[in-house]
């Protein structure tokens, strides 16, 4: 039985002056349907294939799942091993791909505008590898928590995640070699995933987002470089939010709009606008949900920032134990700030204090712990940290421990396990610490990523 909220009527009125018959009705109809479950692995991670999946035909770490699992109660979930992403999002990695030779990858900075809960983010920062420097802002507080957590998680060491307003990016002047809106939007895209989008969409609500929208890129335009490319999505079929904010853009200042080509098995709709096109998704047609995307080329002079060596180097020399937890030392900076201690690629110290003076950093780059009178405690994060060389006495975990684990729960210590900080793995792949007291091990899984559902053992 479908118990869905209607689709709203003033939304089927312009899908039909839209769309040609039968193919409104087409597209109607597979709103209707079951929404589509698909993840993306994180290579640096497993190679995990999910039973019975289908690759994604525009992102070589995607799969198609059959049905949709319970993903909390999948410990590799936790790690950071795979992604839970709609697969239609992931044509972020083809257009990449196609854009950004591998060579092109080694000084490349990338902006990730609206960026919570982290699907583009760690997909861009899946395609570095560790290369260039991903910047991953959301605006929203308790959003851009979330942000974090999903990136610190996917374990990239090239990325700094903010909480500042779009506008705060208008002063870093050319800073971005590619920038990607991902832009809040009337969510027409997601209405077969449940009623939260059927039942906010208004049509007044839609205007509203494209002015936003507009906004939005209004401001965020000046941080990309001359040349540089603006991708613009949104997950909604409106023009108003697509196509004709493009022209808009495109009117306002000098730029391009791309023309994308893909493969016509993929059955993606290229839409024209300008001298270009943008891509739509349409459910009835691609096995994902709806999206639109499109690349546009800045194409005026924009003056680039300087970026100083700071007077005051804050920067310090970390003991060689220290050190010694990250695989390539000699690649990093290291930093202290209240007695925290972290690192991030060295190439971009300078770059760092920068965005520091201008955005509201909440993470960046590798946490690595604590050091306070003489005593170093690694940080419950460091795990996650795809660069982390662990050398802490190790317990792999069978799926049931490990869930008891990441529930918070305080776990017994195995015979023979030392004192001291023991590192816990699931499949090999980390999943956190705990702190061998002699009669338990102390959960150190940190407290706001545990399960809070019940899981029945049974
Ligand atoms: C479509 S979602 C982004 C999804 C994300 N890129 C991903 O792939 O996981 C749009 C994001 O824009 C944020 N947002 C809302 N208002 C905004 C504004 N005025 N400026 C910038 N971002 C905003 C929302 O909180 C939301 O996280």
């Amino acid at each position: 039985m479908n118990n869905k909220t209607p689709l709203p009527e003033a939304f089927l009125a312009r899908i039909r002056k839209t769309f040609p018959l039968p193919e409104q009705e087409q597209l109607v109809q597979s709103l209707e349907l079951p929404p589509i479950s698909s993840v993306r692995i994180n290579p640096r991670k497993t190679n995990i294939n999910f039973p019975a999946s289908q690759p994604v035909p525009w992102c070589k770490h995607g799969f198609y799942l059959k049905e949709r699992p319970l993903y909390t109660i999948n410990p590799l979930f936790h790690a950071g091993a795979f992604y839970p992403q709609e697969a239609s999002s992931m044509f972020l990695w083809h257009i990449l791909e196609q854009l950004l030779p591998k060579a092109d990858r080694e000084d490349i900075k990338i902006l990730d505008l609206c960026g919570a809960p982290g699907g583009k983010a760690s997909l861009i920062a899946s395609l570095l590898d560790g290369q260039g420097l991903l910047v991953a802002n959301e605006v929203i507080r308790s959003r851009a928590e979330i942000l974090k957590e999903n990136m610190l998680k996917w374990g990239a060491p090239n990325v700094v995640v903010t909480r500042s307003d779009p506008a705060k990016f208008t002063e870093l002047s050319g800073l971005f070699d590619i920038m990607v809106v991902d832009a809040p939007c009337s969510g027409e895209g997601m209405f077969r995933k449940g009623d939260w989008a059927r039942s906010q969409w208004s049509q007044d609500n839609t205007a509203l987002c494209a002015v936003r929208q507009r906004r939005i890129l209004q401001d965020a335009w000046p941080a990309l470089k001359e040349n540089g490319l603006l991708i613009y999505s949104t997950c909604t079929f409106n023009p108003e939010e697509n196509e004709e904010n493009l022209k808009w853009l495109v009117k306002k200042q000098m730029a391009e709009v791309l023309t994308l080509t893909t493969p016509s098995e993929w059955n993606i709709t290229e839409i024209p606008v300008e001298t270009g096109n943008g891509l739509a998704f349409y459910p009835h047609k691609v096995k994902g949900e709806g999206f639109f995307i499109a690349v546009v080329r800045k194409n005026e002079f924009q003056k680039p920032l300087s970026v100083r060596k700071p007077k005051k180097k804050s920067v310090i020399t970390p003991t060689s134990d220290v050190a010694a937890l990250l695989k390539y030392p000699q690649q990093f900076s290291f930093f202290e700030n209240l007695n925290q201690w972290s690192a991030f690629p060295q190439k971009y110290e300078s770059l760092l204090f920068l965005l520091q003076k201008q955005l509201d950093i909440i993470n960046f780059g590798i946490v690595l712990g604590n050091q306070q009178r003489k005593k170093f405690t690694p940080a419950l994060t460091l795990p996650f940290s795809w660069e982390f060389n662990n050398r802490f006495p190790t317990i792999d975990l069978d799926k049931e421990e490990a869930l008891h684990y990441l529930k918070g729960e305080t776990l017994l210590p195995k015979q023979g396990l030392p004192n001291g900080v023991v590192l816990l793995t699931y499949q090999n792949i980390p999943i956190g610490f705990v702190k061998n007291v002699g009669t338990r091990c102390n959960n150190l899984f940190p407290k706001n990523w545990r399960i809070r559902m019940e899981i029945d053992f049974s």
